[in-house]
């Protein structure tokens, strides 16, 4: 297409929108609103029987599914696009989850960073995908700064995974001090970026990077967040697993199975709010059956340590989680509204605990609101009493390493 007939093809596109959206909306917001009516008037259409299509609605479909996705085209060519760091990006959740945000149509640069001499070869490799985002490696603390300097969204999975018999808390003594030390680095060179801390325990790391924030005067509470959207997917795959029946008789893929999950990142203040779910199921889970599934959830990291032998924890579902929950930051950042997820963040719904995990609302500029606990069964309730004593000890933990060091 030459650039005249492709800007008569945008033209074309933006009148249209502009029929149906109002003007007083800026015309990103409004090319937004214009792309969600046509999803959401889409979803609603009832499912395509062989009777009822007729030749002409199906091609009515067809050119609809083409607009869409000419418009979708468009709306990312034209959009803000965001740079993103991975630090420890060659390790077994770094590689993944660059491959996946390679394919992010949100980023326009994708930072590699790791203390592993690898690190540019990954680079090199990921940056033959043919994506928009150039990608590009960094190797060694010399090499930061570079990594660091303007961007959006620092997402952090650097630091050693367990081994069986191991938990969580036994990785402090050494991913204390890394991430303690890649926080400096935002603090100095992207102190606007929103972070997402994967490292291990997320309970303590999440409070030491606030420190370490604080001491540079560059915390806003709103920029960083515990990644413990792991604990929401496996909730949702475990419940599908046990309501699949039901739910195919809904017409429900395991999509639309949605469960909170709060408290922290380990063992039993890992809480998954099951009472929550949507949809709506005919039989609640209660009694032994509600009891294995919470614990099942709680020890599913473990469940994958012990399969791996030795080799490590989850990667692959994680860099999936983290993925999810990088989009769902950059989907805020460009303004999309109503963009909710779980995450272990700086809060006061429970008032002896300074940070505690629950669904947030992100905005423009990371969490927007901490959205409060809902209604929850006299078992939840029970759960978030058990979790407060372990919760409190993990984040005085991290807060003093970060204050003495
Ligand atoms: N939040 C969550 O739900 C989950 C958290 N994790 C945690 O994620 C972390 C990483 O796990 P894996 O990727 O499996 O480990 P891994 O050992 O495969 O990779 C870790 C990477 O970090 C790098 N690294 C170490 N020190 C560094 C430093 N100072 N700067 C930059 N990079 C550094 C290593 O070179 C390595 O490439 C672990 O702490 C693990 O416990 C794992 C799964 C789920
Ligand atoms: O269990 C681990 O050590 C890794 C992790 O946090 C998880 O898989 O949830």
């Amino acid at each position: 297409m030459d650039p005249s007939s492709s800007s008569r093809a945008r033209r074309r596109v933006h009148s249209l929108s502009e029929q149906l959206i109002p003007s007083s909306m800026t015309s990103s917001a409004r090319r937004r609103q214009h792309f969600q009516d046509v999803r959401a008037r889409e979803s609603q259409m009832p499912p395509p029987s062989s009777s009822s299509l007729t030749t002409s609605s199906e091609a009515r479909i067809s050119t609809t599914h083409a607009i869409i996705e000419r418009n979708d085209a468009l709306f990312w060519k034209n959009k803000e696009k965001f740079t993103v760091a991975v630090l420890g990006a060659a390790g077994g959740i770094g590689q993944t989850l660059s491959l996946l945000l390679k394919q992010s149509p949100r980023i326009k640069a994708l930072r590699l960073y790791d203390i592993a001499p690898i690190t540019p070869g990954v680079a090199v490799d990921l940056s033959h995908i043919n994506t928009e985002s150039e990608v590009t490696g960094y190797a060694g603390p010399d090499q930061l700064r570079d990594a660091l300097v303007g961007c959006d969204l620092v997402i952090i999975p650097a630091g050693i995974p367990r081994k069986p018999g191991m938990t969580r808390d036994d990785l402090f003594k050494i991913n204390a001090g890394i991430v303690r030390d890649l926080t400096v680095g935002v603090a100095k060179y992207c102190p606007n970026a929103i972070l997402n801390i994967i490292s291990n325990p997320v309970n303590s790391t999440v409070p030491i990077a606030v420190e370490v924030l604080k001491k540079y005067n560059a915390f806003d509470p709103r920029k960083v967040l515990g990644v413990t959207k792991l604990d929401v997917v496996r909730a949702e795959t475990f419940v599908y697993g046990l309501r699949k029946d039901e739910l195919q008789r809904l017409r429900k893929s395991i999509s639309d199975v949605t469960v909170p999950v709060i408290g922290g990142h380990a063992g039993e203040t890992i809480i998954p709010l099951l009472s929550q779910m949507t949809p709506k199921l005919s039989k609640p889970f209660e009694g032994s059956e509600l009891q294995n599934l919470t614990t099942r959830i709680q020890n599913a990291g473990t469940e994958v340590v012990d399969a791996k032998a030795g080799a490590g924890s989850a990667t692959l579902s994680m860099a999936l989680a983290a993925e999810n929950m990088a989009t769902s930051c950059l989907k805020g950042l460009a303004g999309e509204s109503n963009v909710i997820e779980c995450a272990y963040v700086s809060s006061n719904v429970i008032p002896e605990l300074p940070f505690f995990a629950s669904k947030v609302k992100l905005g423009v500029n990371g969490v927007e609101k901490v959205l409060g606990l809902g209604a929850m069964t006299l078992f939840e309730e029970q759960m978030v009493k058990n979790a407060i004593p372990e919760l409190r000890a993990s984040i005085e933990k991290g807060v003093a390493f970060a204050q003495s060091s």
